[in-house]
């Protein structure tokens, strides 16, 4: 029934190894990776180098952001979060600007059941835990019984719904999981699509989602023909569009694979203006950020993932890291996340789970530098920001941010420059003397920086330990026998 329309890929001797060359000296591991196979071996890539578009694209909008915390986040966590965590999550979601969450899998528990409710049953109070604007997703299997209780999940509701069906359609799932042939499994997902259409169908405010789970490992001309079987079914229309989420449930290739499957969907997909395209990314090869931004090159318009990346294994895509990536090049992220230390401090306390020091633009030590040369750029950057903000008469904070080795301004996401430079033997004059200038309005001539910052050398290498800004100016002090300024 489903016959291949795709090229195989192109690429010369992509499975070859060249021999290493003579400079390269390194030895076999031993390790057994003869047992994996390549990606290109396990999924027929569907462009070729003539076709993909994607390369010469660039980022300019924001797609829609979907975070799915409170369901693939919430399913990740040793102890799933309580009412009360779920609640604080949904309304710290709210006020940051989401427009569409994914709020639970209500035939999953009777708490993600009860917190559907309770979005509904607030709805039209004086206190309504989601404003009438924001669209509730709520997640299912392609099960009656499953797909009946998540419907029953949503009733009475006065939010826009989204009722999101998904099973998993790659070849070792079809076989392993599900004990079905390709088509049984087309045969089981459009049962389940007509029964959420028979049950849900007439409701003006629900639209649909379908997820072929392990899009990425799925046979591009299989998946393909069921997602447009789907838009048939559900008739998609562009007044009411149908979701195509199309995940890397677990990631298998380097980020350019996925970015040529979605590429190839967007490209032939039936009712594609009919049609949302969404992707779902993970993080398994630490490449989920990659993924998402070269599927929205490749044509996706919406993608799903959670605010810091928690999720099973190592997590679903994380939206911060996406979103603030384009507030860094120029582009609103249409999410605020200037107020990042509060966000942090709720996600953590709602999941139980710590977040990095080293996270990108979140994590404690992200907007620090502990060495020299690092510190000395930051000070120069730092005092040439203040002088052209005072030349050109803009407010430093509206200046264009040129500060080397910190790709944002920290005080866009509510950040301040306090922990910026902090010293340890890897420091050099130029961090010792910001500090001392920033927090004791010391202004050393570069003859003192030179001198003191070997007194300062001496210290941290006996010790091996930091030394604050209160510690730095004890010791000048004890050097130059100066009394406190
Ligand atoms: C990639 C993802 O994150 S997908 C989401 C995963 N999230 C969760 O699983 C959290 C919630 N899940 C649950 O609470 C339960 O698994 C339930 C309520 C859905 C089902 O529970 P149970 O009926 O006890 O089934 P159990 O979990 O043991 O097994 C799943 C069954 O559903 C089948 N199944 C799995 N996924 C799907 C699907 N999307 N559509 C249809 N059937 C499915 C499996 O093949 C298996 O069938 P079998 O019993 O005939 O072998
Ligand atoms: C089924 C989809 C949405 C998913 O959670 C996944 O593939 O990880």
């Amino acid at each position: 029934m489903f016959t291949s329309t795709v090229s195989p890929d192109p690429q010369p001797g992509a499975s070859t190894v060249p021999a290493a060359p003579s400079w390269n000296r390194q030895k076999p591991s031993g390790m057994p990776s003869h047992r994996y196979r390549p990606a290109h071996d396990r999924v027929e890539i569907p462009l070729t180098d003539t076709q993909r578009e994607w390369p010469s694209r660039r980022l300019t909008t924001a797609p829609l952001w979907v975070p799915v915390d409170l369901r693939d986040g919430n399913q990740a966590l040793a102890e799933p979060m309580d009412p009360a965590r779920k609640r604080q999550f949904f309304k710290l979601m709210v006020s940051m600007g989401y427009t569409e969450i994914e709020v639970g899998y209500p035939s999953a528990s009777q708490t993600d059941f009860d917190f559907v409710r309770l979005i509904a049953d607030s709805g039209g109070t004086t206190t309504p835990l989601a404003p009438d604007d924001v669209t509730i997703v709520v997640f299912t299997p392609a099960r009656r019984d499953l797909i009946e209780r998540t419907v029953e999940s949503i009733s009475g509701i006065r939010n826009p719904v989204v009722i999101h069906l998904y099973t998993a359609t790659a070849p070792t799932w079809r076989d392993t999981v599900l004990g079905k042939s390709r088509d049984e499994l087309v045969e089981l997902i459009l049962s389940g699509a007509s029964d959420v259409l028979e049950l849900a169908g007439h409701l003006p405010h629900v639209r649909f989602e379908f997820s072929p789970e392990v899009f990425n490992l799925t046979e591009p001309d299989y998946v393909l023909d069921l997602c447009n079987r789907i838009t048939e079914l559900w008739d998609a229309r562009p007044e009411r569009p149908v979701i195509l989420n199309l995940p890397a449930t677990v990631e298998i290739a380097s980020p350019n694979v996925y970015a040529d499957q979605i590429e190839y969907m967007h490209r032939n997909l039936a009712r594609r203006e009919s049609v949302i395209l969404s992707v779902h990314p993970h993080n398994d090869r630490g490449t989920g950020v990659a993924c998402a931004e070269l599927a929205v090159l490749a044509g996706a318009q919406r993608v799903e993932g959670c605010i810091f990346g928690n999720g099973e294994r190592t997590g679903n895509v994380d939206i911060a890291t996406l979103a603030l990536n384009l507030h860094a090049q120029g582009v609103d992220p249409m999410i605020d996340f200037s107020r990042l230390d509060e966000i942090k401090r709720t996600v953590e306390e709602c999941t139980r789970l710590p977040i990095h020091p080293r996270h990108p633009y979140v994590g404690e030590l992200v907007y620090t530098a502990f060495s020299g040369t690092h510190q000395d750029a930051i000070k120069k950057g730092f005092a040439e920001h203040t002088g052209r903000a005072a030349e050109t008469g803009v407010e430093e904070s509206e200046l264009e941010w040129r500060v080397p080795y910190l790709p944002i301004d920290p005080a866009d996401v509510g950040r301040n420059y306090d922990a910026v430079i902090r010293v340890n033997s890897q420091s050099g004059k130029g961090g010792i003397a910001y500090l001392l200038q920033a927090e004791y309005g010391l202004e050393l001539s570069r003859e003192r920086q030179i001198e003191f910052a070997g007194h300062v050398q001496r210290r941290t290498d006996a010790t091996g330990a930091e030394l604050s800004a209160a510690q730095l100016y004890e010791l000048y002090v004890g050097v130059y026998a100066v009394g406190p300024a």
